[in-house]
């Protein structure tokens, strides 16, 4: 259904151009659930708003590569082609719910316009469907709250409320960009359960965007890990987590909070994420990965397939050498 090659997205800035996608290939089939993980600045928004040529151009630019849907090339779409692509095929939420809800109209009405804005059905069917919609997300007495205003909601509401919207246009693809990051623990797993059982209702791809592990965990079939703007692990989510390969990844599973565990402090990573200004040679994880070897700072590595079918990793370890050099630091981290 989706089908990216080779992307790159730069974005010209006046300190000089950011590759914040530097070369990212991967599909999505319909009904798929894919996460994309990686720490604040790896690419993962730029990548997700390139989709559907959300990011500003300028400073966005696309040097390089395709975004195809259903075989129609998204980077050709010209502006009119673009706002009927955007909502209808693929829609979008965001972290922050009220940034996408206008204050001062009633939930119901601007449920309804965006139901009205992509099918031709009348007023009151809109209506109803807007209250259907309601109720699918689980909004209880929906009827009574299409009367209530965005500030009436509570936050993990009015991200119900904005999952509904999203659906209006029946969606292929929905993307979540950190859909629960403002939101509490407990609101949190309601919401993606919630994009669950919609997933399972509408058959709705979804591609969720996310540094937290655990929400990948909960959620993704597939998992594609990003660091400095390239995806440097991707595979099904038991490869990630079971098999994982390459070591930017095995730290952000090792900085997760794990339940019932005797660890008492968390695990960060050290140093800081790459300038993706000026990216180093070699590894852009080689500066802060406990296992660089003397090669890891000269030659780039291909995103490479590993033993298990449609893993793929990024490293110049073998799987065998990987394996031993984790178990060697469980080794020192015990003594
Ligand atoms: N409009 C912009 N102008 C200049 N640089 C930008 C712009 N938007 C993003 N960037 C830069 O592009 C890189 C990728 O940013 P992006 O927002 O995609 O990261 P992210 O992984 O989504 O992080 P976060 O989780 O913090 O949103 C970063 O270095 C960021 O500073």
């Amino acid at each position: 259904m989706l089908k990216v090659e080779n992307l790159h997205v730069h974005l010209n800035t006046p300190a000089g151009v950011v590759k914040a996608v530097d070369g990212i290939t991967f599909n999505i089939q319909p009904g798929e659930t894919v996460g994309i993980v990686g720490e604040s600045g790896s690419g993962k928004s730029v990548l997700a708003h390139s989709l559907i040529r959300l990011n500003p151009e300028p400073p966005a630019v696309y040097p390089d590569g395709e975004i195809y849907f259903e075989d129609r090339s998204v980077l050709h779409m010209n502006k009119k082609e673009l706002q009927t692509f955007r909502g209808k095929e693929i829609a979008m939420i965001f972290q922050d719910p009220m940034s996408s809800l206008n204050p001062v109209i009633r939930i119901g009405r601007q449920l309804t316009e965006a139901i009205l804005a992509h099918r031709k059905i009348s007023k009151s069917e809109a209506k109803k469907k807007a209250i259907e919609l309601l109720n699918d997300v689980g909004i209880p007495d929906p009827a009574v709250r299409m009367r209530s205003y965005p500030h009436q909601f509570s936050g993990g509401m009015r991200q119900r409320v904005l999952i509904a919207m999203a659906l209006a246009s029946e969606p292929k693809l929905l993307i979540a960009d950190e859909p629960t990051t403002a939101l509490d623990v407990t609101i949190q797993a309601q919401v993606l359960d919630l994009l669950k059982s919609i997933q399972q209702k509408y058959g709705t791809a979804i591609m969720i965007i996310t540094h937290d592990m655990g929400v990948v965990a909960r959620l993704a079939d597939r998992i594609m890990v990003m660091y400095a703007g390239k995806i440097v692990e991707s595979g099904k989510a038991e490869d990630i987590f079971y098999h994982t390969s390459m070591p930017y990844t095995w730290s952000l599973l090792r900085s997760m909070p794990v339940l019932g565990s005797t660890r008492h402090r968390l695990i960060s990573i050290e140093g800081q994420p790459p300038d993706l200004i000026n990216p180093p040679k070699g590894c852009a994880f080689q500066p802060r990965c406990p296992f660089a070897m003397e090669d890891c700072a000269h030659s780039q590595p291909a995103l490479e397939p590993r033993s298990e079918a449609h893993h793929l990793a990024a490293c110049l370890l073998s799987e065998s050498a990987f394996e031993e050099k984790k178990n060697q630091m469980k080794g020192v981290l015990s003594s």
